[in-house]
């Protein structure tokens, strides 16, 4: 049993955790016990941070207050506004300049906690963290944009605040709610591979610093986070070529490649959050008439339903539809994934404190499969 190898940790328990439960048999999430459903459309992104960070749902008071602590830390040192223009200006892309400027972060941070041994030390430079990110990613499209940089406002919300740093302008209520919805359905799920990436970096006990860093680059990649972003540019292309989305789909298998937005480590059925996205795209289609990327998809994850994919647990998951909302929201498609990370970080901040109050440092092993008793030759004869 000890040997037994499981690869890709697959169903592997590491841990307790109190903050998130995904039941992919049916379909569920929660975030300490309260369903994805009813947090998404009633509960703003602050008070789920809250929920994450402190254990229960915030009083009216505990939000306000909590709230503008957040708002007060969007500020960023110019230093680091500085090195986002150096990254924009080198054609840097986002997820990664993002990861090089949440890095830089902690050179500013007033807390001078190096390790993880304090709870309280790392909530605050988790603060830090989430307020900060939204600013970092607005300045960098900005930047690329050739405009300059929008200071935040600390009276609009977090999703209201991201917007209008991207725009200049303050967003219409609509954006604003479905885009603290879209940060709300991305804060946490479980033991994903970025917030197992920061709980393994925690585990060490090293500052919460290096654990977001590193959950950024583990969301970037392409069967991770990086999915939403490669979904909507297989809706683009679809919409260049004129193909029809279900030739698309079809050429794709035939020549062995995935679809992206389809498929997961634990949903063996639809993803909830795709669910809930994807009525918020009909609601959006509907009341803009503009039906392009729900038909595309519609039809899409009907072709695999047919196909009997989606029986077999390769059902939408998260990334599916959550581009085709961006868009909506005049989003650049390379920004999807940097957007994502400004969700997660709340969840991998979250898992790093839990985790480093009982820690123990995370250390598996593989299977050695290499040669034995090689015998070593001097350089100078080999
Ligand atoms: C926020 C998130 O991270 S959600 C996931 C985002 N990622 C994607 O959408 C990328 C596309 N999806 C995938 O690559 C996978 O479904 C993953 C990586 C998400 C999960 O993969 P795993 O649990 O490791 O499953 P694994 O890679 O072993 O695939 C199992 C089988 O399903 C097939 N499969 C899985 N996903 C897909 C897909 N999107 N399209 C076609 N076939 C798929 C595999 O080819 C494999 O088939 P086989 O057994 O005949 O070889
Ligand atoms: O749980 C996973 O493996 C991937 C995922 O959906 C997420 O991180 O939101």
């Amino acid at each position: 049993m000890a040997d037994e190898l499981k690869r890709g940790l697959e169903g592997v328990l590491v841990a307790e955790s109190d903050l998130s439960y995904v039941d992919g048999e049916v379909g569920k999430l929660v975030y300490r016990g309260y369903d994805i459903e009813d947090l998404a459309r009633g509960a703003s992104y602050e008070e789920v941070l809250y929920l994450l960070w402190h254990g229960s749902l915030p009083t009216a008071a505990e939000l306000d207050a909590f709230a503008a602590d957040l708002a007060a830390e969007r500020e960023v040192d110019d230093d680091v506004i500085e090195t986002v223009r150096a990254l924009a200006d080198a054609g840097e892309r986002p997820m990664a300049a993002l990861r090089t400027a949440t890095s830089m972060l902690s050179a500013y941070d007033p807390d001078d906690d190096e390790s993880g041994d304090d709870g309280e030390a790392t909530l605050r430079q988790g603060r830090r963290i989430t307020a900060k990110i939204p600013t970092i990613l607005a300045a960098f499209e900005r930047v690329r944009q050739g405009e300059e940089p929008v200071a935040p406002d600390p009276d609009l919300s977090h999703a209201g605040n991201f917007l209008y740093m991207l725009t200049g302008t303050e967003p219409d209520a609509v954006s604003e709610e479905t885009f603290d919805m879209a940060l709300t359905l991305h804060a946490d799920h479980g033991l994903n591979a970025s917030t197992f990436t920061a709980m393994v970096i925690g585990s060490t006990m090293a500052d919460v610093y290096s654990g977001v860093t590193g959950g950024i680059g583990a969301l970037s990649g392409p069967l991770h986070g990086g999915a939403n972003q490669d979904v909507m540019e297989v809706l683009h292309e679809i919409d260049a070529s004129s193909k029809d989305p279900v030739q698309w789909v079809k050429d794709t298998r035939d020549g062995g490649g995935r679809i992206p937005g389809f498929g997961h480590r634990v949903y063996k059925v639809k993803d909830p959050r795709a669910v809930i996205l994807e009525e918020k795209l009909r609601d959006l289609a509907e009341s803009s008439g503009d039906t392009k990327w729900l038909d595309y998809t519609t039809a899409i994850e009907e072709y695999l339903t047919d196909q009997g994919l989606v029986e077999k647990g390769i059902a939408p998951n998260v990334d599916f539809y959550s581009g085709s909302v961006y868009d909506t929201l005049g989003i650049p498609v390379d920004m999807y994934t940097p957007i994502f990370a400004m969700s997660r970080a709340g969840g991998w901040i979250a898992h790093v404190a839990e985790y480093q109050e009982d820690n123990r440092l995370i250390r598996p092993r593989a299977r050695y499969t290499g040669p034995e008793d090689a015998e070593f030759v001097p350089i100078d004869e080999r």
